[in-house]
């Protein structure tokens, strides 16, 4: 059974155009599943409908099996904690007025309880905290900072260690990197990738740039208009049997 299974999944906002048209496809334990596709084309949103802040008009969204879309709150909570996301800005993801010990803090106590932590362990909130700043390669002694203390980078690890504090199965990183200094960038998609070895987590990888998504994936997914129009192993990218849209991609960053 795969982890998360989408199927035939339809989504328009209020009186707009469609913007998910029949998307459907699985993901795998431990993988790093690549979205690309040209801006505006329906990636975030196809995030926020695995998330579950965006309802789906038709179609199923399936974690182990069992059908997430579309139920009331009370029964999506026991699965909110194995679907976690790092999104593109982190200064927007980490409450200014809350010290970043508190922030890390907040998905366990959320959650915790029902977690089952194999790599973290819960002894008390300091040793916690710095087991996770630890994770993400960041000082302990960050804890008693701000968020405006931190540069763009020390503040995405940040959101890292809370999406992992948890250990879900899944991580939805959406444009991840985007917001950062081409060095920074390359750090974070380093650490992001020892960091799903270490836990075993999945990820789902969005992004615009599709070479971003070949460095980090095993398997890629082509995006177009809010339709899913390749997917390959990611040793496939350069096979004659492409999609025409994932070879017009692969002759940006040729
Ligand atoms: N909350 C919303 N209400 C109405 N329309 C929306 C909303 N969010 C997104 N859209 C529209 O849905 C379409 C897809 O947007 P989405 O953000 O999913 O694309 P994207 O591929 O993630 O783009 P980008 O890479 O620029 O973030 C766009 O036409 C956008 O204007």
């Amino acid at each position: 059974m795969s982890l998360l299974e989408v199927n035939h999944v339809h989504k328009r906002y209020d009186h707009g155009a469609a913007v998910l048209k029949d998307v459907s496809f699985t993901m795998e334990r431990g993988q790093c599943l690549g979205l690309a596709g040209e801006s505006g084309c329906g990636k975030s949103t196809l995030a926020r409908c695995l998330l579950l802040i965006e309802p789906i008009d038709a179609g199923s969204i399936r974690f182990e099996g069992i059908p997430l879309h579309n139920k009331n709150e009370r029964r999506l909570k026991p699965y909110r904690k194995h679907i976690q996301a790092v999104l593109q800005n982190p200064a927007a993801a980490l409450n200014p007025k809350l010290k970043i010990k508190d922030s890390l803090l907040d998905p366990y106590l959320q959650f915790g309880r029902e977690a089952e932590l194999k790599h973290f362990q819960y002894t008390n909130e300091k040793d916690f905290v710095a087991q996770l700043l630890g994770a993400v390669e960041l000082p302990s002694s960050l804890a008693d900072r701000y968020p405006h203390e931190l540069s763009g980078g020390q503040k995405q690890r940040v959101t890292i260690a809370r999406a992992i504090s948890i250990e879900p199965a899944v991580i939805i990183l959406d444009e991840p990197t985007s917001s950062l200094d081409v060095l920074s960038q390359a750090a974070v998609l380093g650490l992001l990738d020892r960091l799903r070895k270490q836990l075993g987590t999945s990820y789902l990888f969005i992004s615009h740039d599709l070479s971003a998504v070949y460095a980090m994936s095993q398997q890629v997914m082509v995006m177009r208009e809010g339709t899913i129009v390749d997917r390959f192993a990611k040793e496939q990218l350069f096979a004659e049997e492409r999609h025409p849209y994932t070879k017009e991609l692969i002759s940006m960053f040729e």
